[in-house]
């Protein structure tokens, strides 16, 4: 019995290399490089079901080719690996489509009927959702509109915060918990309007448990994820009521997309699922990048003392009847790179985003062919840590890499596509004015109102969550914190927002 065992898995093992080693003897000459596995055939698929995206980080490390395969059976991923490549795969976007992730996603995520996973295939549709939602979250009144509501949101939260602590009463707090808390309630009051779900805090929880289990239904195990299921549903029967009541004081970008999934047919229950989907680009990166860039921070003393020095001069001043500060939010969007530098690096030292394209048609991409039916990725992080461009220990988080010596902007300096925390044109994201308005007020609020401590008096990094599918990983474990007024700071804190037009100059445009 045991010598049957023994033969049948060494004739195993001899299939497996004997059928990688055909699969490779099948390509054509130009096929970018295989990066090789230990184990044939599914080597690579163990890897990224471990470390998923990060899992690109580890192979790019020991390839020396500017793109190279992953090979799963005879399924291909080609994985970009120089940013010099990027302009190539943004000239053959007709062949190397975002289109098909787009379908997958309104069928796996959210299961739309077939009608309105098919429109996400039509260019006429895709064209006009993309060119309404890009023009409502452009800069511009609709957008002013928008982070008004956002920004007043936040310093309300923070307001609850405070309530009823002083500089020796301090509150403990989740962190992470508590910053998400905040970024969810500030960003769907600024899109949804008076009428918002997320209102109710049963629904902002039923969004993260279902967010939390969008991995499994990706690899198709949607059966194992019942409670993200039953969250689904609930979040889905509260955009219907949504859609069913008077959201006329919701946004731009929220008003014309329903136009625009009307105006082809979708029906009322896809729409209320496609709105639910929309807070996974809404809420998803935002409330990691806010906690990572306060614990960034609040964990380094000396950074948090230049940051509020920069913030005092720039964009804090006394209210007119003495009754506390006035924040001015075009000052911090513009006036202090310091802040910037540190919310930039926070996202280059942590993004994990792979941007995602299928080949439509056999596509030449310079000296190499790609094969119908494969994928290509771009993964972030080896372009985010290439020493070449970012100079020394590239991989450390260095509050002033984007400064020059001066202390102005590095940004207009840094050759094109070597930051890619907001993705990759034509694709690149509509809303990373919005986002980095709500990121910026939120932590220089935070930074000028309280003192922050953790609970046990040592700041311990937690590690990122691998898994979730976002661009910034949250952390795996929470920071428990305390939190008080900054003695001498305290009072009624009032912003004046300013317009959209005033925009964050931003490293990626
Ligand atoms: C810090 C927060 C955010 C980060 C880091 C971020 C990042 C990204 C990235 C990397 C992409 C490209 C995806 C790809 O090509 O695979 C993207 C696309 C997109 N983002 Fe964001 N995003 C953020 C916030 C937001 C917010 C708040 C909204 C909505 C108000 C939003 C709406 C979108 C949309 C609609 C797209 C798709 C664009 C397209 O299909 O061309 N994002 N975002």
């Amino acid at each position: 019995m045991l010598t049957a065992i023994v033969y049948a898995t060494i004739a195993l093992i001899t299939v497996c290399y004997l059928s990688d080693w055909l699969f490779c003897l099948w390509d054509s000459p130009r096929t970018p490089p295989r990066a090789r596995s230990r184990v044939p055939l599914v080597g690579h698929l163990i890897g990224l079901m471990r470390a998923r995206t990060s899992y690109y980080t580890e192979v790019s490390a020991q390839q020396h080719s500017d793109v190279y395969t992953i090979g799963i059976f005879n399924f291909k991923i080609y994985v970009i690996n120089s940013r010099q490549l990027i302009p190539l795969v943004q000239r053959l976007s007709k062949t190397l489509s975002f289109t098909p992730f787009q379908q997958f996603a309104t069928r796996v995520y959210i299961d739309c009927s077939s009608h309105t996973v098919d429109l996400h295939g039509n260019p006429d549709f895709t064209r006009d959702l993309d060119k309404v939602t890009r023009a409502a979250l452009a800069p511009g009144p609709h957008l002013d509109y928008q982070n008004s509501r956002t920004v007043k949101s936040l310093n309300e939260s923070l307001d609850k915060l405070l309530l009823g602590s002083s500089a020796n009463d301090p509150v403990r707090i989740q962190l992470y918990q508590w910053s998400r808390d905040a970024v969810t309630l500030a960003a769907t009051n600024g899109v949804f309007g008076s009428s918002n779900p997320f209102l109710d805090k049963k629904i902002e929880g039923a969004f993260w448990t279902w967010n939390e289990g969008l991995t499994t239904m990706v690899v198709g195990l949607g059966l194992f994820a019942r409670e993200a299921l039953g969250a689904r549903q609930l979040l889905v029967n509260s955009f219907k009521t949504y859609l069913n009541n008077d959201y006329q004081d919701a946004a731009e970008v929220i008003k014309e997309r329903i136009r625009i999934l009307s105006k082809y047919g979708a029906p009322l229950d896809d729409i209320a699922r496609m709105q639910a989907t929309f807070n996974i680009a809404l809420l998803s990166n935002t409330a990691p990048s806010a906690f990572w860039t306060l614990f960034n921070v609040f964990s380094r003393p000396e950074l948090l003392q230049e940051l509020r020095a920069e913030l005092e001069e720039c964009a804090v001043s006394q209210n007119s009847d003495n009754s506390g500060y006035e924040l001015d939010i075009v000052a911090v969007k513009m006036k202090c790179p310091r802040l910037l530098s540190v919310f930039e690096e926070t996202q280059r030292t942590l993004t994990i985003h792979a941007n995602i394209r299928k080949v439509l048609e056999d596509t030449t991409l310079g000296n190499y062919h790609l094969q119908k039916g494969s994928y290509v990725q771009i993964p972030n992080a080896p372009i985010h840590n290439d020493g070449e461009l970012w100079g020394p220990n590239p991989t450390e988080f260095n509050p002033r890499r984007f400064t020059k010596n001066d202390g102005t902007a590095l940004s207009s300096s840094l050759p094109s596509n070597s930051f890619l925390a907001w993705g990759v044109a034509p694709h690149l994201c509509p809303a990373r004015q919005f986002a980095s308005t709500e990121v910026l007020a939120m932590v220089a609020l935070l930074f000028l109102r309280v003192e922050m401590e953790p609970v046990g008096g040592i700041w311990k990094r937690p590690e990122p969550k691998i898994g979730d599918l976002v661009t910034v990983l949250p952390p795996k474990t929470d920071v428990e914190v305390e939190v008080r007024q900054r003695v001498g700071w305290d009072g009624n804190w009032v912003l004046k927002i300013g317009k959209s037009t005033s925009k964050v100059p931003l490293t990626s445009g």
